[in-house]
């Protein structure tokens, strides 16, 4: 098949395990503090500390859009999150405690999706 056929085979199969991921990361009891934009009235110096926020309500947005043009750009928006959260949140905060245990199961799950 052509070429621009086979990409687009491609990139769908990658998406399919984006979302598989993305599903798999929201119904953990820990994601609460991702699921959706930081409220800026609630948090007003989150907008001025974090220049790019994101979340996991926007990386499902991106897959759904079809924003994305690789599986490389779903992993660096899902690793903006946790950077974001270790910026902004103390490690042994509820939230920053939340945010590495997010890390380390998303991490663990990419590897298991993507043997390298
Ligand atoms: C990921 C993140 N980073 C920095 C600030 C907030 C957040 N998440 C939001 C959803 C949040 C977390 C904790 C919260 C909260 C809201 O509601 C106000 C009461 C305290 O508990």
């Amino acid at each position: 098949p052509p070429k621009k056929e086979r990409g687009n085979k491609k990139l769908a199969k990658e998406m399919a395990m984006c979302r598989t991921v993305l599903a798999e990361l929201e119904a953990h009891d820990e994601a609460w503090p991702f699921l959706l934009p930081v409220n800026t009235k609630q948090f007003p110096t989150y907008k001025k500390i974090i220049k790019s926020p994101m979340d996991l309500s926007t990386i499902k947005k991106r897959i759904n859009e079809g924003v994305y043009k690789s599986k490389d750009e779903f992993t660096a928006d899902m690793r903006i999150i946790f950077n974001n959260c270790e910026t902004f949140n103390e490690d042994d905060s509820p939230v920053g405690k939340a945010g590495h245990s997010m890390r380390t199961l998303f991490e663990a799950r990419w590897l298991e999706l993507n043997p390298q």
